[in-house]
């Protein structure tokens, strides 16, 4: 597999894991901004996506970064109407993304049903505007990972999973609710200086020994994701039990 080897990062805890990681974030953010410019990060939804969120609006330097210069958009968005409870970008709009100075238009939402004919049109939507922002070489890609191995909404099994043959999909059927999904494609995601996995709980254990340990594409999508120059893993003890 292409791409870097991961590197797990140990933390006691998920306040921790997101504390460090914000950290981390605002200076790989920095880094790009000074480099090129420019910031594209990939944000995540679920536990960690969230609290990775409020950590970074909580942290004192987090007026060190210009953020005006820096693009957020999504690994994967539930297909629900702008504001829903369950979307992916209004929980982190909830826990703080808001608050970071960001311009709205460089928050890169996935479109719903409110505002686009199908998960499919959604998908195509937001590869053009992937496409008119460089097709996706991120700077950073943040992903949580769920217990069955599933990063985005790529599941293991699912017929999206290993999609190649587009930056953006849409996903039916997905074992987790809601059923309708839109999700960046793992070429895609891999497409990134850095890929982070950001992960708690003991209930993610055996995810996070199958990801790092690389099992196949049946077991996790996690293992299937590398960064072009660094694969981390940032991990709380329990979700590292398993680590060998
Ligand atoms: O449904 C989703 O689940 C994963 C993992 O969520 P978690 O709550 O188990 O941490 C998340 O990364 C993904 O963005 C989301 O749509």
């Amino acid at each position: 597999m292409s791409g870097a080897a991961p590197l797990v990062l140990r933390h006691p805890d998920a306040a921790s894991v997101a504390a460090m990681t914000a950290g981390r974030l605002l200076a790989a953010v920095q880094d790009a901004v000074v480099e090129r410019g420019v910031a594209h990060v990939a944000l995540t939804g679920g536990s960690m996506g969230s609290a990775l969120v409020g950590a970074l609006a909580e942290h004192r330097q987090r007026g060190v970064v210009d953020w005006s210069r820096v693009h957020v958009w999504w690994g994967d968005e539930r297909y629900l109407p702008a504001g829903d409870d369950d979307r992916n970008d209004t929980q982190n709009d909830r826990a703080g993304l808001t608050s970071l100075g960001l311009v709205p238009e460089h928050v890169h939402r996935v479109a719903g049903p409110d505002t686009s004919a199908s998960a499919e049109e959604s998908a195509a939507a937001y590869e053009r505007a992937l496409r008119e922002h460089g097709s996706g070489l991120w700077d950073v890609v943040l992903l949580g990972v769920g217990p069955d191995g599933h990063v985005a909404s790529l599941f293991p099994g699912h017929p999206a999973q290993l999609r190649d043959d587009a930056l953006v999909v849409a996903v039916h059927d997905s074992p987790k609710p809601p059923p309708v999904r839109v999700s960046i494609t793992i070429d895609c995601l891999s497409n990134s200086r850095g890929v982070w996995f950001v992960v708690s709980g003991g209930d993610k254990a055996d995810a996070v020994a199958r990801g790092v340990a690389g099992a196949p594409a049946a077991e996790s999508s996690a293992a299937q994701v590398r960064g072009l120059e660094r694969t981390l893993w940032l991990v709380d003890e329990p979700a590292a039990a398993r680590l060998v």
